[in-house]
């Protein structure tokens, strides 16, 4: 579905002798496949709306290739264009008509016939809850509303692949919640593959099949949620034993497959890279060997370290100037 190699972008910024080049988007390679939910995310000034904008046609690579439903973004943007769905980060801008009429405009505006647009739009406003706002204006929609709204002229034409450039930006958590439904709900049920920008680590953790994180214009990780999240750090597993006298054993058989272990009082606790896997195995261990557990914790790692790991920096710390760090086994 997109096909992106050595896509860069060069900005230039400035007057005389205050001019500069940008480089927003600095050679990235990406593959979305049909069906997918890929999540694009980085912090503020990644390059994130930027490689969107060029994915969209909506601005030309300055070096490098993409396809996007077959079709050349620079060569054959107009087939581009009648492919995909885009929901900007700004979303659209409504004129005053009521939303029905808005929807049913932005249809032919695709070609549609109006009785298909009328039939597609009310369709599309059962599936996203807009059930009685065919004539309401959006001016008079909350925020949750009107971002629905927006992916329902996404929607309009029946596109394969829809852009959602920061769907849940300044909704609250109820409503980001209902449009995570959604925006699910557009793969699951109507088989569009999606392409996501945020950064809301939870966001991407919900929906997507596929992270790619961005920094300074490049890809520094692609994969899974859950195999990002073990290659990062693994997943810390906590043993409280009963007693003092098994501290050293329950120490000694977490230590065959944790890196360091670390104690303090009756608990003992290292990382490894798959609990599920490796903890029903420890458990029998430490029966074998005498051991009895007060308790057990296995807690997961949040995409937030593997943000940490791979950028040297908080997702929230967007400023600190570390230089990004490739990650083994996940860069792509
Ligand atoms: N029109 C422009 N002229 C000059 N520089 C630009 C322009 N648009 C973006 N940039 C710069 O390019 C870099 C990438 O910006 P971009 O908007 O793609 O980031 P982003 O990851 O989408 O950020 P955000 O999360 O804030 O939307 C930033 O340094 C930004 O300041």
């Amino acid at each position: 579905m997109i096909h992106a190699r050595g896509l860069s972008h060069t900005f230039q910024s400035g007057q005389g002798k205050n001019k500069k080049d940008v480089l927003a988007v600095d050679g990235v390679d990406l593959d979305v496949s049909e069906g997918e939910v890929v999540g694009f995310l980085g912090p503020n000034g990644a390059g994130k709306t930027t490689t969107l904008r060029i994915l969209t046609t909506l601005l030309k690579p300055t070096a490098g290739t993409a396809t996007v439903a077959g079709y050349d973004v620079a060569s054959q943007a107009v087939q581009v264009r009648r492919s995909i769905g885009y929901c900007s980060q700004v979303g659209s801008t409504f004129s005053g008509a009521y939303a029905g009429d808005e929807v049913v405009d932005h249809g032919m505006l695709y070609g549609m016939s109006k009785r298909d647009a009328v039939a597609k739009g009310q369709e599309l406003f059962d599936r996203l809850q807009l059930e009685g706002l065919w004539r309401r204006k959006p001016k008079n929609m909350s925020g949750g509303q009107k971002r629905r709204l927006d992916i329902v002229m996404a929607l309009i034409h029946s596109p394969g692949l829809v852009f959602l450039d920061e769907p849940t930006t300044g909704l609250d958590p109820q409503a980001r919640a209902n449009l995570w439904d959604h925006i699910a709900g557009l793969r699951s049920t109507q088989g569009v593959t999606v392409f996501l920008t945020t950064h809301y680590m939870d966001e991407a953790d919900v929906l997507a099949d596929r992270i790619l994180i961005i920094d300074k214009g490049r890809i520094v990780a692609s994969d899974t949620p859950d195999n990002l999240k073990a290659a990062v750090s693994g997943d810390l597993v906590d043993l409280e034993v009963a007693t003092d006298e098994q501290v050293a054993v329950a120490r000694d058989k977490l230590g065959t497959i944790a890196d360091s272990v670390e104690v303090s009082d009756r608990h003992v606790r290292g990382r490894v890279p798959r609990a599920g896997k490796a903890v029903p195995g420890l458990l029998r261990d430490l029966d074998l060997s005498g051991v009895s557990l007060e308790s057990i914790e296995v807690v997961r790692p949040t995409l937030d370290d593997v943000f940490l790991t791979v950028t040297g920096r908080s997702l929230r710390d967007a400023e600190a100037a570390t230089e990004p760090a490739q990650l083994e086994g996940v860069t792509p």
